[in-house]
């Protein structure tokens, strides 16, 4: 059964069809891609998985609840996480306390958090940081890391909440190719061990094409195209889109795979 069903999904601003009734599912333990050109409605579509824009129209269903009309704390709780960029008052901190906080936060202790993230739940977050590949870092302070190692925490952070559903914008924007690879290997293996979703939106089409386990593709708030990379590749309205006369999105500029 699946985790997520979105049905006849829809969001418009003045009269922008931004989304345009989408349906698609998305099952546990499963990498999707949300791929299409700038302004096809990715980001709309995010926000309302997440609560942050309200639906005009549709479903959006978590394991049976629906997710339309709750507020984005609320989602949260229910299991739909997010990666978060590490907030530049939070790069001071060690990575290991960068993680412990997430922790507070989950446990709703938020309150407290100044004070108690140095002692809060230190093993658990030692945890989740082995899980990522960054326990011999722990006591780091985040500013002195790599780029690849922040996001690698930056993950372990959103696996604080243990969502059911992650859903990552641009996962690998501003990386190096094999930094690249490494953060998407480590996505599918969270996925695997921990029978988690993944929604990702993505440019780079080496990085779906080689990590997704299936992927949907947008054009001006319709889904134009569903199914395993190999499918989306030779489909031809993808290719129409994307290799083709260009028609369609001539005057946005679009970029190969924009996301
Ligand atoms: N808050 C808003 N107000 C008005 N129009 C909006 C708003 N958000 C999005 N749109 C419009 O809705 C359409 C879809 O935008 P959206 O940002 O979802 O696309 P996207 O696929 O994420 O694009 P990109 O790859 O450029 O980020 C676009 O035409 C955009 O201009």
């Amino acid at each position: 059964m699946s985790l997520l069903t979105v049905k006849d999904l829809g969001k418009s601003f003045g009269g922008v069809k931004a989304v345009d009734g989408i349906s698609f599912e998305l099952a546990a333990g499963e990498l999707l891609a949300l791929i299409g050109p700038n302004g096809a409605g990715k980001s709309t579509t995010f926000n309302m998985v997440n609560g942050q824009l309200k639906a005009d129209r549709g479903s959006i269903s978590l394991d049976g609840q629906e997710l339309i009309g709750q507020k984005p704390r609320s989602i949260w709780r229910l299991g739909v996480g997010r990666t978060f960029q590490i907030a530049e008052t939070f790069q001071s901190l060690s990575v290991v306390e960068n993680v412990q906080m997430a922790l507070l936060s989950h446990d709703q202790k938020i309150y407290a958090m100044w004070r108690r993230a140095a002692d809060y739940r230190r093993q658990d977050a030692l945890a989740l940081l082995d899980q990522v590949g960054m326990l011999a870092q722990a006591d780091r302070p985040c500013s002195e890391l790599a780029y690849g190692d922040v996001k690698r925490v930056e993950l372990s952070i959103a696996m604080a909440n243990s969502p059911k559903l992650l859903l990552m914008d641009e996962p690998t924007a501003g990386m190096a190719p094999r930094e690249r690879n490494a953060l998407m290997a480590l996505t599918k293996k969270l996925v695997t061990e921990r029978g988690m979703a993944v929604l990702f939106t993505e440019h780079s089409m080496d990085v779906v094409f080689a990590y997704a386990d299936r992927m949907i593709v947008l054009a001006r708030g319709r889904l134009i195209a569903a199914g395993k990379p190999l499918e989306i590749r030779d489909h031809p309205k993808v290719q129409e889109v994307y290799f083709g006369s260009g028609k369609t999105f001539e005057k946005a500029g679009t970029k190969l795979g924009g996301a």
